[in-house]
């Protein structure tokens, strides 16, 4: 059985951010993620994690003004000193809470802009070079359009084309089955074929994003699925709680 993380943005909203490490901890959880944590800190979300006794597996680079509609600025090719300063930023929280990968967002552009194309295979380079010489891994996502209109990484291909042209052994996939179900389907083969590239998985059902086994999907299948293929990593469950996130939990019973 992969081993689970919990997803502190989406899950444990019934207390604020940082109680949610002792929530999941309290929960049986071991092991956290979150899109983004700074907002807080690094010395609290720290305390908070240390606390809990839980380990972080993953967390996302700044995305840009996330309030304005931006969804990374790695597109943007003017704009690539703000970028290097988020890089900066996120390797010192993933410096102090020992994080093993970060998530890089693209952005907002159409697949069909060369320029965008262009400066984001170019920060992906970088960042993968800057993020293996701490030692971590460097994710990248595509992202459904019906949840992500406009966002340039939508397609499982595209992400494969991109970790192969630019050949960095720590530039890794996150598969994330509940995009993957809506983009493409197929879900079981394409685990097969990608999983030598894939850094991390998450989950939820398809399509309302809750609980694991609420879906179109087997989720239970697909679970066991990662185990026949050697996984190893976490599987992040990024779901919203139809209700409350501790009574929700009782789908892990199945397991
Ligand atoms: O699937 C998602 O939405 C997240 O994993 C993410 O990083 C971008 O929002
Ligand atoms: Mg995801």
């Amino acid at each position: 059985m992969p081993r689970l993380a919990a997803n502190l943005t989406m899950m444990f909203n019934e207390v604020p951010f940082l109680e949610r490490f002792a929530a999941a901890a309290a929960a049986g959880f071991d092991a956290v993620e979150f899109l983004f944590p700074y907002d807080f800190p690094t010395d609290e979300v720290s305390r908070a994690r240390a606390d809990a006794g839980v380990e972080v597996v993953l967390f996302n680079m700044p995305p840009g003004d996330w309030s304005k509609g931006e969804r990374g600025i790695a597109v943007f090719p003017d704009r690539v000193g703000e970028w290097r300063g988020y890089l900066d930023k996120a390797l010192d929280y993933a410096q102090v809470l020992a994080v093993p990968r970060l998530h890089m967002m693209a952005g907002i552009a159409p697949s069909t802009d060369a320029s965008a194309r262009a400066a984001y295979r170019d920060r992906l380079a970088e960042a993968a070079d800057r993020l293996g010489e701490a030692g971590l891994d460097l994710l990248i996502e595509p992202l459904n359009r019906r949840d992500m209109p406009g966002y340039l990484l939508d397609d499982f291909g595209m992400a494969a084309d991109l970790i192969a042209d630019l050949a960095r052994p720590n530039l890794k996939l996150q598969f994330d089955i509940y995009h993957r179900q809506i983009l493409h389907g197929d879900v079981t083969r394409a685990l097969e074929a990608t999983l030598p590239i894939t850094g991390h998985v998450q989950l939820a059902s398809v399509p309302l994003r809750n609980e694991p086994g609420t879906g179109e999907l087997d989720d239970f299948a697909i679970l066991r699925t990662l185990d026949r293929l050697g996984y190893t990593g976490h599987v992040g469950l990024e779901y919203r709680p139809a209700g409350d996130t501790v009574a929700g939990l009782s789908w892990r019973e199945r397991l």
